[in-house]
């Protein structure tokens, strides 16, 4: 039956043991805290059933109120079932959630485990795969050695025979060698017994061949005899009888000598024919000797080589332990470099890791470098472009402006730093700051060069202008500024200097050059230059012949060079020398004999100031053959005189006349600049030469650059503020918009200053 729970934190079973046949528990299955007014309950199986089989009983079947709390009551009891069998459930849907989680949970556990299982029994295979080819190949080397061992034991034991052998052979043949000693020995004493006799026999024969010349004598003498017998026949024919008895006897006497001879003779051959066996008997003997030694010789050189082998045995054997030993030693060396090896390629696989993400890391830096610096190189394109385009817009002036390093000699005194440039975004590279009696001026032009900027950068700002001269327009450069402050030295440079060459070499390299590589697109250029000065609003014209008519004012009419503008806008000056050109080096020769042509005097401010204004012009004709297109363009350069006050210039006499024309002819130029700007309807260009000369490239068709050059010097800040506040009232100018010659016409007189 259903029963409250004696203690709260004990584990809620359904079912228990009451369920007899199986135990339908969760091992972990949580306490309930399930609460009624019966407090927290329990069931068994049998309370279930029992419940659900009980009938509620009640005294009489009409007593519906005891039906009904009967009827609740069971009902409650029941409600209380429900409830703790929803319970149950949910305790069972948690703790299989739970076990659900930790199944995934383990499962992912053993699929890594297994991945990780996987990867080592990978590595493992190499490993043992490597140190399988490794013991392969150590079981080799060790099967070579001691097959080389063996060899070694085999080539031992034929040593051994061989050894045994040449032992046998060295007894038989010291016995043969002590026989033949013997032999020898025997022989050597026949030999000594042959001499003899055939000393004997030689002593016989000559004492026989003495008794024969003996005998030869007696016959002689018995001839003799008979001689004298014969002669003594006839006195002694009666001695005859006798004498022929004697004569016989000694006839029979002679018979048996010479038998004798003869049998002597015959022994003689005989001798000489033993003796002859016996030397060649003596020489076999002598030959056996001979044959003997060279084996006892060949004996004694097979054992000092056995004796060799033996030592080659010997040296066989301790190679072979001494080989053992490094096979052992190897095997040893081979576990630990196959340990090293393991650890070796762990790291070296770490190492390729990070390589490799480096290479790639790189690659990828690289190729974002190239496409910054293609980015940057487009932008530069497109920010020169827009510059061009905004300025062609504008029609502006524009203005550069220059500062000159300290010169020799000069300092800045105690006043500090004059000049600054501001380092702001904005103002960077264009911006220059001018401090005078502690008050700043700030200024701001296309382009401030710093004392550090050389000739070159200079040029580079301004090869685009170059280029549009050769595109047919009109430009004009020209350098305002003090005495002493870098106009000269911008435009011409350092005389004999390649370095530190001016502008104008510059521009016509750059020309020449162009010229050349622009003949492959059909183009053909000519080109020619004019040099003038303008002294004392008297124009000179520095490559005439004429030194005289150059040097001196008098007798320079000033009609002589006569300024006039066609309709076209081009200048001409009357009797002006025009010199065709083909080489910068001609130029050169011309502007180094326009250089000792021009007027320069000594102020307080420049040692060599120039006094006058120098204009160069080239002129450039082009035709492109293929598209019949001409173009006309102009380049001027001028490099204007100095600019300074006559109080700081110090000047007298004559001096103080050319300061004074330079000035006006300055300030004619600034007015017909400002009455540009103000768009006037008169401009002063008549008022001065200078302006005049340069009416079509200041009116607005010309591209048009001001160098405005400063000193640096605390002593020249007065003329810098003044230098610099004309210059930005320069650059403030509107006038007009360059315009383009060309044509497809060929023109008539193509040649003009501007
Ligand atoms: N950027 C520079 N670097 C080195 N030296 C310079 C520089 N600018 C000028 N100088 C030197 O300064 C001196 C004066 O320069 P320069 O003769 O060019 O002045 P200038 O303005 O032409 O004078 P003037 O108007 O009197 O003719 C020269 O000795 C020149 O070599």
């Amino acid at each position: 039956m259903v029963g409250a729970m004696a203690n709260n934190g004990r584990i809620r079973s359904a079912f228990p043991v009451t369920n007899g046949s199986k135990d339908l528990t969760p091992n972990s299955a949580p306490a309930s805290t399930t609460g009624s007014e019966y407090g927290p309950v329990e069931f068994t199986r049998e309370d279930v059933e029992t419940l659900l089989n009980e009938r509620i009983k009640y005294k009489s079947k009409f007593n519906y109120k005891e039906r009904c709390e009967n009827m609740m009551d069971y009902i409650k009891r029941l409600r209380l079932c429900i409830r703790w069998f929803q319970e149950l459930e949910l305790d069972y849907a948690f703790e299989q959630e739970k076990l659900k989680n930790a199944l995934e949970l383990n499962e992912k556990h053993c699929v890594d485990m297994e991945v990780s299982l996987k990867n080592k029994e990978e590595e493992l295979n190499m490993i043992i795969e490597e140190l399988r080819k490794n013991f392969e190949s150590v079981q080799v080397q060790l099967a070579r050695e001691q097959t080389e061992k063996l060899a070694a034991n085999d080539s031992l034991g034929k040593e051994k025979e061989a050894r045994l052998s040449v032992e046998k052979a060295q007894a038989g043949l010291t016995e043969e060698l002590g026989k033949a000693q013997g032999d020898l020995q025997t022989a050597n004493q026949r030999i000594q017994s042959v001499n003899d006799m055939y000393k004997l026999l030689q002593e016989y024969n000559s004492s026989l061949q003495l008794y024969n010349s003996k005998l030869q004598g007696d016959l002689d003498e018995a001839h003799e005899t008979i001689k004298r017998g014969e002669k003594e026949r006839t006195a002694i024919i009666e001695n005859i009888g006798n004498l022929k008895g004697q004569f016989s006897a000694l006839q029979e006497q002679l018979a048996a000598s010479k038998a004798s001879q003869e049998d002597i003779m015959k022994q003689k051959g005989e001798l000489v024919n033993e003796i002859a066996s016996l030397k060649v008997e003596l020489q076999q003997v002598k030959d056996d000797r001979d044959r003997h030694l060279v084996e006892v010789k060949t004996l004694q050189t097979e054992a000092t080589k056995y004796n060799d082998f033996k030592d080659a045995i010997t040296e066989l054997e301790t190679t072979c332990s001494s080989q053992s030993t490094q096979i052992r030693q190897l095997q040893d060396r081979l576990v630990n470099s196959e340990r090293r090896l393991q650890v070796s390629d762990l790291s070296t696989f770490e190492k390729m890791n990070e390589y490799e993400d480096q290479k790639q890391s790189i690659i990828d830096l690289k190729s974002r470098v190239e496409e910054a610096e293609l980015k940057l190189v487009e932008g530069e394109k497109l920010r020169k472009k827009l510059h061009n385009t905004i300025l062609e817009l504008k029609g502006n002036i524009r203005v550069f402006c220059r500062v000159r390093p300290l010169l020799p000699g000069e300092n800045n005194g105690d006043e500090g730093k004059t000049i600054s440039y501001p380092t702001s975004l904005e103002a960077l590279g264009r911006g220059i700051d001018l401090m005078q009696n502690a008050q700043k001026h700030a200024f701001t032009f296309d382009k401030v060069f710093a004392p550090t900027a050389s000739q070159e950068d200079v040029f580079t700002e301004i090869s685009q202008l170059v280029q549009s001269a050769l595109d047919g327009y009109k430009v004009c450069i020209f350098a305002y500024g003090q005495t002493g402050s870098g106009k000269t030295y911008t435009m011409m440079g350092r005389p004999g200097n390649v370095e530190e060459k001016g502008l104008i070499p510059r521009c016509l390299e750059q020309i020449f050059e162009t010229r050349q590589s622009l003949r492959s697109q059909g183009w053909k250029y000519e080109l020619q230059v004019s040099m003038l000065e303008i002294y004392n609003e008297t124009i000179r014209d520095l490559l005439s012949t004429n030194k005289e008519a150059v040097r001196t004012d008098s007798g320079v009419s000033p009609q002589k060079h006569a300024i006039k503008h066609d309709a076209s806008g081009n200048t001409h000056v009357a009797e002006l020398t025009i010199l065709d050109v083909k080489s910068s080096r001609e130029v050169s020769f011309l502007l180094d004999h326009a250089a000792r042509n021009r007027s320069v005097g000594k102020t307080q401010m420049n040692e060599q100031s120039s006094r006058s204004h120098f204009v160069f012009t080239l002129r450039i004709s082009g035709v492109n053959e293929s598209t019949e297109q001409q173009v006309q363009g102009v380049l001027n350069l001028i490099d204007l005189a100095g600019s300074e006050r006559l109080s700081k210039s110090g000047s007298t006499g004559d001096r103080l006349k050319e300061t004074q024309a330079i000035n006006k002819s300055l300030s004619s130029l600034g007015d017909v600049i400002f009455a540009l700007a103000k768009k006037e309807d008169h401009v002063p260009f008549r008022n001065s030469k200078l302006t005049y000369l340069l009416q079509p490239c200041l009116g607005g068709d010309a591209k048009t650059l001001m160098f405005v050059n400063i000193a640096p010097e605390s002593s020249s800040t007065g003329e810098s503020l003044c230098s610099l506040r004309f210059a930005a009232r320069v650059n403030a100018c509107e006038i007009g918009t360059p315009r383009r010659q060309t044509n497809i016409k060929p023109l008539e007189n193509r040649l003009s200053l501007g």
